[in-house]
């Protein structure tokens, strides 16, 4: 039975507008709930829950163990405000490790390097490249590359474009944990490439990782140029402000110390316990009340600037990768999360928002708007207007089609994009998750699926080596899918078999052909002539 598309009407007015309006003069910033379709009784009901939530913040901010799964306290609000930490040692140490960053940051803008080159996966390089695309300009002081995954082309094409410029390129290799398996291939990758030009690797490296870590042990056995600490306390989707990210904006010249103020003023904000007052709990009580708790819709992204998009791809794993949750904190299974997309407007008005404006009412858009349209004043367009006038008026144009159709938008504005805007937009969403997993009893803070998806990678690595081992034992005779998978005992595992077959045919390391004339699943596959 075809369950009817649910015909919201969305409940609008200047004076629910006003009502609602969250209008932070020091942050110059706006959010405006009121096209979101939460009644008065909502808020009433969640105070209750609020209270609680408030002061489970306030537990986790002075080092509760709120990472219970792994037995960890969450301190990234530690990063912009080390004297909110547990410790004296704490706080000593990540204000230290700023010094460090900055003072570093300055030994290298007096050398000859010219180029950075971070090599890292997830949030060890999903922040850091955001915030350097948002906040790139023609007076930075290097410019940066970016490996953020293991694939060989990709590596290529990032090192084609340094090309000769390697040697003047200080490469950062970033892991938390120090052993990811992207982040060592990208590793490896980059170091025969300066190896092949004669340069010495260790005299180009700085490690970003744990203390202890494989990587950070390889760093000092290998007299690495530095090694900047990352603390267990600290989430890979939630270290921007940490060496993570600030060593390579504090290189590229980038305003480190606005970042930090901006999302030090936003986690002041939102520490409030009064929800209207405070942007990042309405944020997750919007989220909480259109999902009902339970991902019952997708939240769409939407900034219209250029220099934020790729904030929702930092946001998709900030919100996904903490709020995608089997169980939560009573181990019950509930399947929790909040399903993240868009790119950014005006351009995904003609690509997706057709279906957004017609197809299943099942998400919520998050619209981003940016007051200031340039540096400088701007041309008139046609209609005595601006294209910046006119990127306004797409905005407020596809906010009002989502309401007419009865699709729920809530917008945030600010007045320009800058370090300390960056800053409070990410706290802002930081504290906006924390909230919004306390009051759905999750952890945020751990990401157990994830290893299960490196295990099973581990996994078919050591098949490939058992299926290369049997051919190259049994040179130029042919062999099926069924009897290489029969020989190696992996009869269950003949999808697995044949795909990494396959993939061994078409790349030449290995030797393995295939013979040509059968219906591909029935090929025979061989070493050797
Ligand atoms: O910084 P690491 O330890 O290499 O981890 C990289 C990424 O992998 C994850 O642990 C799992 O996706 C992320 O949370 C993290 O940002």
């Amino acid at each position: 039975m075809k369950k009817d598309i649910e015909e919201l009407v969305i409940i609008t007015s200047w004076q629910r507008f006003k009502e609602y309006l969250y209008y932070d003069e020091e942050m110059e910033l706006l959010l405006d709930i009121s096209r979101m379709n939460f009644t008065p009784e909502f808020l009433t009901e969640m105070t209750e829950p609020m209270g609680t939530v408030y002061h489970q913040l306030q537990l986790m901010e002075k080092g509760a163990l709120a990472n219970p799964d792994e037995g960890r306290m969450v301190g990234h609000y530690w990063l912009r405000n080390p004297d909110l930490a547990p410790s004296e040692e704490i706080a000593q140490d990540i204000k230290e490790t700023l010094g460090e960053i900055l003072d570093f940051a300055e030994q290298i803008h007096m050398g000859s390097f010219r180029n950075i080159l971070l090599v890292g996966v997830g949030g060890s390089i999903l922040g850091p490249r955001f915030v350097a695309d948002a906040l790139a300009s023609p007076q930075d002081k290097m410019k940066a590359f970016f490996i953020d995954n293991g694939d060989p082309d990709g590596i290529d094409r990032v090192l084609s474009h340094i090309g000769e410029e390697l040697n003047a390129t200080l490469c950062i290799i970033i892991s938390k944990s120090g052993g990811t398996i992207e982040t060592r291939n990208g590793m490896l990758e980059v170091r025969k490439r300066y190896e092949e030009l004669g340069l010495s690797f260790p005299g180009h490296a700085v490690a970003i990782t744990q203390r202890g870590s494989e990587l950070d042990k390889l760093s000092q056995k290998e007299g690495w140029l530095r090694a900047f600490p990352m603390w267990d306390w600290v989430g890979g989707r939630t270290s921007l402000l940490s060496a993570v990210g600030l060593l390579s904006l504090a290189l590229q010249g980038i305003d480190t110390a606005g970042l930090l103020q901006g999302a030090r003023d936003c986690d002041k904000r939102t520490r409030r316990p009064d929800t209207l007052n405070n942007p990042g709990a309405l944020l997750a009580l919007m989220w909480y009340h259109s999902t009902q708790g339970h991902g019952g819709k997708q939240m769409v992204v939407l900034p219209y600037k250029d220099r934020l998009e790729l904030f929702t791809k930092y946001l998709q794993q900030l919100i996904m990768e903490s709020l995608g949750k089997e169980k939560n904190l009573k181990g019950e299974t509930v399947h929790q999360g909040i399903t993240v997309y868009g790119n950014k407007g005006s351009s995904d008005q003609h690509s997706y928002l057709q279906q957004l404006l017609e197809g299943p009412n099942n998400f919520f858009v998050t619209f981003i708007e940016v007051l200031k349209d340039r540096q400088g004043p701007s041309a008139y367009m046609e209609e005595n207007s601006t294209s910046g006038e006119y990127l306004q008026a797409f905005l407020l144009g596809t906010r009002e089609a989502l309401t007419q159709k009865g699709r729920e938008s809530m917008t945030i504005t600010v007045k320009e994009i800058n370090a300390y805007t960056i800053g409070v937009l990410i706290a802002l969403f930081e504290r906006a998750v924390s909230i919004y997993a306390l009051l759905v009893g999750i952890n945020a803070y751990h990401q157990p699926a994830v290893e299960m998806g490196k295990k099973a990678a581990g996994q078919a690595i050591q098949l490939k080596n058992r299926i290369v081992y049997f051919l190259k034992s049994h040179p130029s005779e042919k062999f099926s899918v069924h009897e290489i998978a029969l020989a190696i005992q992996e009869e269950e595992h003949q999808e697995m078999v044949f795909k990494i077959l396959l993939h061994l045919t078409i790349n030449p390391e290995h030797g393995v052909n295939m013979e040509p004339g059968h219906p591909l699943p029935e090929s025979r596959f061989f070493v050797g002539g």
